[in-house]
């Protein structure tokens, strides 16, 4: 497993907007969006590209690289991960997107599952989840172990804030998956938030609360 913050100028700068007291939804949602964009292009780096022929625009056989291998499904972990789902989708418009609905019980910090639809061939391809907040990691745990459940073999996820706690907790449970984050933050409050953080992800994108 690698954990790769992306320490990118553009990232931090969004990243630092999404974090101010009274930040409005759609402000809050333009950010997440961009950061997932962003995210998704260092995420992308390693895949793989093979030489074909195309005619070229003059007329004559030009070689050009195309991405070739597995295919991505992109799996938004509702509620929040929805507002990461736009920004990746420009960069992968082609990607088959499987759902996965759980939230966590908030006096437990448990995950509940309520809701899945995951692509019939996820057993080949790559799974990119999103959610915004990797806070105690009992999300993320239960959406790999769902995955793999599936058949699902090669498994990366984007996050907009990691807790350090949950990123243990993952290594721990799931070492072959491979986590890109816009940061790294100190530490989880006595409630699960992540501090300094960005308070709750998805009551700021549906504008609940
Ligand atoms: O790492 P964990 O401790 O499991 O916490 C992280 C989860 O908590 C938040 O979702 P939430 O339960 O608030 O659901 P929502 O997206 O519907 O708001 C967040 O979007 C993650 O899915
Ligand atoms: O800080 C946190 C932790 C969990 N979920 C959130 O939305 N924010
Ligand atoms: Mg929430």
């Amino acid at each position: 497993m690698s954990i790769y913050e992306i320490k990118h100028p553009l990232i931090q700068h969004k990243i630092g907007l999404m974090r101010a007291y009274g930040v409005s939804s759609k402000d809050f949602r333009e950010l997440a969006s961009e950061v997932a964009n962003l995210l998704t292009y260092e995420a992308t780096r390693e895949l793989q590209v093979e030489d074909i022929k195309i005619k070229g625009w003059a007329g004559e056989p030009i070689s050009v690289n195309q991405i070739k291998g597995k295919k991505i499904t992109v799996v938004p972990i509702l509620r929040a991960g929805l507002g990461m789902l736009d920004g990746v989708l420009s960069l992968v418009p082609n990607a088959k997107i499987s759902v996965v609905g759980l939230y966590r019980d908030e006096e437990t910090l448990q995950p509940v599952a309520y809701f899945d639809k995951v692509v019939s061939d996820i057993d080949s391809r790559i799974a990119l989840i999103v959610d915004p907040m990797l806070a105690t990691g009992g999300t993320l745990i239960a959406t790999i172990d769902l995955l793999k459940s599936k058949g699902c073999k090669h498994i990366l996820g984007l996050f907009l804030v990691a807790a350090p706690e949950g990123i243990e907790a993952v290594v721990k449970a799931h070492s072959d998956v491979d986590i890109y984050v816009a940061a790294i933050d100190d530490r989880l409050n006595d409630q699960g938030y992540i501090l300094p953080g960005l308070g709750d992800a998805g009551d700021k994108i549906f504008g609940t609360r």
